[in-house]
């Protein structure tokens, strides 16, 4: 015979809440592009299954009446918000914010973002890597003085000084000599050009987690395109690495450029980037773009 005992609904929940064990709560907060992209059903049900419920925050309401969060995951910009996360962290000391607004400010200046790099110290050594030659632009005057010029050469791409997520922070433009010049609005970042043969890797870091990817990117120059004149010495683009929606586009692309065939960069020196940026930047949750310079064997 065996002892068998019947248990109240609620009970049987309650030890079945016992067996599972406790729940982690992750407020997130994402634009609607990025929430769409991001969060799916299959990581809400991964995620479920693994004792984590993701809930969404309502940027329209104070964040500090939501929740309770165990950890609140966020890619939204602007004073409102950096107020409601420190409200948020004052009543939540023991919460996780994925990241601080103050580690995350850095990375909204082109300038800024990339000066950690310089000082990396990456094994293996017989890799190098760096950031191409820049200047930045804060007016016209500058940009039409020579003198500024003096250390690049073109062709450069310009770049949006402020990189806060928004669709203008991300339009560039290809310039092939001076003629171009006259087109761009400054604060600009004015880097010069790198073939890389038409390939950007991305690389997506989740605390020790570190995933790189291949992305279509700009195709190589070549020396004589600098001779190219008029409006056709600037070429504006946006966002051209980006997963892109029309897919037989991106499968053509990777074929016209051989993708398939190019080689990741080893791994181990793409982890030590990674973890060399998590610790110098202090963040958890970032992604950088790698491009491997056609002049280099790597
Ligand atoms: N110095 C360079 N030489 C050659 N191509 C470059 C250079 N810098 C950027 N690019 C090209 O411009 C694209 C966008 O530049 P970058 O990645 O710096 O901006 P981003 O805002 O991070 O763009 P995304 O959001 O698409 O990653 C890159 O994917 C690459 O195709
Ligand atoms: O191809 P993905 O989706 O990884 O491209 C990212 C890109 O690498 C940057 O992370 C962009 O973030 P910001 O530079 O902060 O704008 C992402 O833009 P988002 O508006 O979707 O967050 C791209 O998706």
């Amino acid at each position: 015979m065996c002892a068998s005992t019947t248990m109240t609904e609620p009970e049987g929940e309650r030890e079945r809440e016992r067996e599972r064990g406790p729940r982690f709560t992750v407020g997130y907060a994402l634009a609607p592009k990025k929430q769409n992209s991001f969060i799916r059903d299959s990581l809400v049900n991964l995620a479920r299954s693994r004792g984590i419920d993701l809930v969404k925050i309502d940027p329209n309401r104070a964040l500090a009446d939501q929740g309770p969060f165990h950890c609140v995951l966020h890619k939204l910009y602007g004073p409102e918000w950096k107020k409601q996360l420190g409200e948020f962290r004052l009543r939540n000391p023991n919460a996780v914010i994925i990241d601080s607004p103050d580690a995350i400010e850095r990375l909204h200046n082109r300038i800024s973002m990339l000066q950690v790099v310089s000082e990396l110290e990456i094994e293996p050594r017989s890799l190098t890597f760096g950031i191409p030659k820049q200047i930045v632009i804060y007016d016209k005057e500058t940009l039409f003085d020579r003198q500024s010029w003096v250390a690049l050469k073109f062709p450069v791409i310009s770049k949006p000084l402020v990189a806060d997520g928004s669709a203008k922070s991300h339009k560039m433009a290809l310039v092939y000599n001076h003629d171009g010049l006259n087109k761009l609005k400054p604060p600009i970042v004015l880097q010069e050009f790198v073939n890389h043969g038409g390939v950007i890797f991305k690389v997506y870091v989740v605390g020790s987690h570190v995933q790189c990817v291949k992305r279509k990117s700009l195709p190589d120059v070549s020396a004589s395109s600098s001779s190219t004149s008029g409006d056709a010495a600037v070429l504006p683009f946006s966002q051209v690495s980006n997963i892109a929606t029309d897919k037989k586009a991106e499968e053509k692309y990777y074929e016209m450029m051989d993708l398939d065939d190019t080689k990741m960069p080893p791994q181990e020196f793409i982890e030590g980037i990674a973890n060399g940026l998590r610790g110098a930047l202090k963040l958890n949750l970032f992604n950088f773009d790698v491009i491997r310079d056609a002049r280099e064997s790597c």
